[in-house]
């Protein structure tokens, strides 16, 4: 018997499709909101999300709505819309939120516009709610396929955490309770920033020593920031730091890291963005990185090289030279 019967997902991308189809395997009913109804009438119609999550048979007891206000019966929420439509798709869901009602936050990424983090977003938009963070090294395809995923589940009251980790993991879906949110937001929001740089390193054959390399220097910005606002350090050397780093890093299947593969071989942003409809959080996360790292004074050289390449301020080639020509430094600094 769970407190969770009923879970809402908002968002029926990728991601969101296989949460839904994790939760319902863990014995849930789910009712997953799509911002697009041809989405919403292939999930209903097919039972699979022809769009967003191909060749994946989705449950009996996942339905797809369109409207706000079916998701009212809702025991929890997960919010997985991407990090720049959060705000507005919170907004709507606001009237039909009852008090007290745990929303998991599952997008990866920082709003440009406040440099706000998913948690500020929700803070302001249904500040009634309970929030938690989802985050791990999880591709949705694998998650939906029942390959094992482990994930953190960051909530700050852990009664509430645990419940939320018994109604929807099950032992290929592995969720791990941390109560410090903002690390676990970090984490996510920056490995992606870290996987263009690291497809750029791919795609540029710079070898796998220059990869490993902009791992580790990478983790190091990440924790920095993390620490800076608040988090703590061993949340970012678990599974939504350093383990989806590596996850994110490594593998040309990430958005993310196709995306920097893309540029380092010479493709403009604009080709490679115009050619997906899915979403890379990284490039829309990358200023808010960098802006917030400067608001904190904390130094993150790898990520604003990142920046400066997606902004066109710089070209991937003077952007390397410019950073193996920093001075050398100790390693802990
Ligand atoms: N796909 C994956 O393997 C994983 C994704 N995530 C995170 O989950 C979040 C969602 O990503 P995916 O499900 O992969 O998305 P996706 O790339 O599969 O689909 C794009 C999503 O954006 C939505 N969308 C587009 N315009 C919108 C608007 N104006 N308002 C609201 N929604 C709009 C679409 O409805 C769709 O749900 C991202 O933050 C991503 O970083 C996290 C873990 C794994
Ligand atoms: O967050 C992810 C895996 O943990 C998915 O990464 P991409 O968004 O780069 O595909």
């Amino acid at each position: 018997m769970t407190d969770f019967q009923t879970i809402g997902v908002i968002g029926a991308g990728a991601w969101g499709t296989a949460l839904a189809q994790t939760a319902a395997k863990a014995g849930r009913d789910v009712l997953i909101w799509s911002f697009e109804q041809d989405v919403a009438d292939v999930i209903n119609n097919k039972h699979e999300n022809t769009i967003f999550l191909p060749d994946v048979v989705l449950e009996p007891s996942i339905a797809a709505v369109t409207a706000m206000a079916d998701l009212d019966v809702c025991d929890a929420v997960l919010a997985v819309a991407p990090a720049q439509h959060l705000r507005g798709t919170l907004e709507k869901f606001a009237p039909f939120a009852r008090r007290g009602l745990p929303i998991i936050l599952c997008a990866k990424g920082i709003e440009q516009s406040s440099l706000s983090m998913m948690t500020q977003v929700l803070g302001e938009t249904i500040p009634s709610a309970i929030p938690a963070v989802l985050s791990g090294p999880s591709f949705a395809i694998d998650t939906a396929q029942g390959l094992p995923t482990a994930v953190t589940l960051a909530c700050k009251d852990e009664a509430i955490g645990t419940a939320l980790i018994e109604a929807l993991g099950t032992p290929r879906f592995r969720p791990y309770l941390a109560t410090d949110l903002i690390g676990a937001e970090i984490g996510g929001a920056v490995k992606n920033v870290l996987a263009i740089g690291c497809g750029i390193v791919e795609g540029r054959g710079l070898g796998k020593s220059a990869h490993a390399a902009l791992i580790a220097r990478g983790f190091a910005e990440m924790t920095r920031l993390a620490l800076a606002l608040g988090a703590r350090r061993e949340t970012l050397a678990g599974l939504c730091g350093l383990g989806d780093l590596v996850l994110t890093c490594s593998s040309p299947q990430s958005r993310n890291m196709s995306c920097g593969l893309a540029l380092g071989r010479g493709v403009h942003l604009d080709d490679i963005l115009g050619s997906r409809r899915s979403v890379t959080e990284g490039v829309a996360s990358a200023p808010a990185v960098v802006a917030l790292a400067k608001r904190h004074g904390v130094e993150m050289p790898i990520c604003e090289a990142v920046d400066d390449i997606l902004a066109g301020r710089t070209s991937v080639e003077d952007a390397i030279e410019a950073l193996l020509a920093r001075p050398f430094t100790l390693e802990s600094a």
